[in-house]
């Protein structure tokens, strides 16, 4: 039986998009948070950390529902580049630029999980990527008998090319079945050297999404969805192993004239 396709939510400006947004990460946060106290939560780079900042920061309607409970929060990165902590293109300093420091002390703070600073400089950033598949593994307890981490959400960017994290088209890190985070000498997309979450923890998350917005988007949202000639670009890999689980925001101009198999309602 063919696995359900993703779901797609389009919305008119980024107002809606990020209410919306919201409220999938809250649901998802509570869930988690009744499953087993803690939200593990992997976040991108490039605009998603902007949006997101955008639909968190925004005023709670005062229900347990609709509060975000920072505290609880565990943060990884889907992909970080091999640069200090405070560099422009670093990941995490997006991330508390747009939101970690502007988060009001009664919300709580999230536990933010970095990579390594001091491995940085290292000319393959192969180390770099393995400690922190051992910070994964930590924090989710990870036994021998665990084949995978399993995240309570994972919150995707798709670049113009139709990478996500850092897992471009046609590199050898898509193939990858075994670890948990790889390393990535070649981005095509500068900084050169980057880890990045592997395919195969990407899709075993409960909840995926990828935020996606503006009509630079347009012709490759049409790609991923073409089951043909999408195939082998990396965001419709994901489509493909995560299904149903998978769901895309987006805005109008990112998928005007583009067709979906489905098409979600909130
Ligand atoms: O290089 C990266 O790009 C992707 C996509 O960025 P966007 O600006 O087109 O949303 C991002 O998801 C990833 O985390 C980042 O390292």
């Amino acid at each position: 039986m063919a696995t359900p396709p993703p779901k797609l939510f389009s919305f008119p400006d980024a107002e809606a998009l990020a209410q919306q947004l919201r409220a999938y990460v809250l649901r998802n946060q509570n869930a988690a948070l009744a499953r087993h106290d803690t939200f593990r939560l992997a976040v991108s780079g490039g605009s998603l950390p902007a949006t997101l900042a955008k639909a968190l920061l925004a005023p709670s309607d005062g229900s347990p529902e609709d509060s975000p409970q920072f505290d609880k929060w565990d943060i990884f990165f889907a992909d970080e580049r091999a640069v200090p902590l405070d560099h422009e293109d670093s990941n995490y300093r997006l991330l508390k630029d747009e939101l970690l420091s502007k988060i009001p002390a009664e919300l709580g703070t999230p536990t933010v999980h970095t990579i390594d600073a001091n491995h940085i400089q290292d000319d393959d950033p192969q180390e770099l990527a393995d400690l922190y598949q051992d910070e994964l593994m930590r924090s989710f307890a990870a036994k021998d008998s665990v084949k995978l981490p399993v995240f309570d959400l994972i919150l995707l960017g798709c670049g113009p090319d139709g990478h996500t994290c850092s897992l471009f088209p046609g590199h050898e890190l898509l193939r990858e079945k075994d670890a948990w985070v790889g390393a990535e000498s070649n981005s095509p997309k500068p900084p050169p050297k980057r880890i990045t979450l592997t395919l195969p923890v990407v899709t075993h998350a409960i909840s995926i999404a990828f935020v996606a917005t503006g009509a630079g988007k347009k012709e490759i949202l049409r790609k991923i969805f073409d089951l043909e000639e999408g195939r082998s670009i990396p965001s419709a890999l994901v489509n493909e192993g995560g299904g149903e689980k998978v769901s895309w925001f987006t805005d109008h101009p990112a998928v005007d004239g583009v067709s979906f198999p489905r098409r979600g309602s909130l």
